[in-house]
């Protein structure tokens, strides 16, 4: 039954997809930078999007990443429903923080609230891989399994949809985001369709070991594991100053990082803040210099996900 609210405010997590090896199965929600939405059920069915954030996207549902979700959410209610939905982004779309997956997670989650929560976690994570499909040509579930579940998550498979909640121990995540766009789309486009065998050895090896680390709250296992030898050496070199970023960060104490999701930003993990305000200065040394506009985050793992926060 739906509940009789007048709407929610709803906070929506960025989310670093890939983890560096783990392209497409991995991903961690960060406390900031975060989307809003506000939300409120309508008498009439169907949707109305607008946004509060300057950004010039779509607002047809079917081509706003947030209307695709709710179209997907409501196509399996039981009722005849509509929802209004005004979206102010905080994470800029492109940006490899999950921006897609933040709209499209924040829409179901928000629904699923007004209508009394008749949604599991998984069905959401489900319904917003259609936000993903209008983003980028792919249903992937990376950025929107944690930014719905919160923490890091592992997609054992994507058809039929298995999510792995992992634990993980308390860390820094450093980010800083060039001002330029890379859309995922584009990002996927130019990957090579199949790899060599000892390169792929060396990717699950990776995996495995940053999976087992994150379990065992193993940093330098984490550490270790944080390298890609299939997506990083073709995705970085659309990412300037991407090696002088990620080789200053490891001097200054990170234990490792690389690009986050799709890029163009790039993330580093560290067990102190010390560590982490200092490869934030890496960050803002190295494009500085290269005169390219940026913006640093210094946060932590968000463990929530997803959430209402009010009641309007
Ligand atoms: N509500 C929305 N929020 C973010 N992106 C949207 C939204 N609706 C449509 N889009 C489209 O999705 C693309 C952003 O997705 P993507 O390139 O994956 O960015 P990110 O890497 O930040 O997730 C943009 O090009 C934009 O046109
Ligand atoms: N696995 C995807 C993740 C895209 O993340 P985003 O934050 O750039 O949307 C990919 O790497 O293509």
């Amino acid at each position: 039954m739906a509940n009789e609210l007048k709407g929610v405010q709803v906070f929506a997590p960025a989310t670093v997809a890939n983890l560096v090896c783990g392209f497409d199965v991995l991903g961690m929600a960060l406390q900031q930078p975060q989307d809003v939405m506000t939300m409120r059920l309508r008498k009439e069915p169907g949707i109305v999007i607008s946004h509060a954030d300057g950004y010039d996207l779509p607002v047809e549902p079917e081509k706003n990443v947030a209307g695709a979700s709710l179209l997907a959410l409501m196509e399996e209610y039981s009722e005849k429903v509509g929802f209004e939905v005004i979206i102010d982004k905080r994470i800029k779309p492109g940006s490899g923080l999950g921006s897609s997956a933040a709209s499209s997670a924040g829409a179901v989650v928000g629904a699923n609230y007004l209508l009394g929560n008749p949604f599991s976690k998984e069905d959401l994570v489900r319904f917003a891989m259609n936000g993903e499909k209008v983003a980028s040509g792919v249903k992937h579930a990376d950025n929107i399994a944690p930014c719905i579940y919160g923490g890091v998550t592992l997609i054992q498979s994507i058809f039929p949809l298995n999510i792995v909640q992992l634990t993980a121990p308390p860390m820094y995540v450093t980010v800083v985001h060039p001002q330029i766009e890379v859309r995922t789309s584009d990002a996927r486009q130019i990957l090579r369709k199949e790899v060599q065998l000892k390169a792929a050895i060396k990717q699950w090896g990776n995996i495995a070991g940053l999976v087992a680390g994150f379990l065992k709250n193993d940093y330098d296992l984490i550490g270790r594991s944080l390298e890609d030898v299939i997506i990083e050496p073709v995705r970085s070199i659309l990412i300037p100053g991407f090696d002088e970023v990620k080789k200053k960060s490891k001097e200054a104490g990170a234990l490792g990082g690389g690009i986050s999701g799709s890029g163009p930003s790039i993330f580093m993990l560290s067990k102190e803040e010390y560590v982490a305000k200092g490869v934030e200065d890496v960050m803002i040394d190295v494009y500085t210099r290269l005169g390219i506009e940026f913006k640093t985050y210094v946060t932590m793992i968000n463990y929530e996900g997803a959430k209402v926060v009010s009641e309007k």
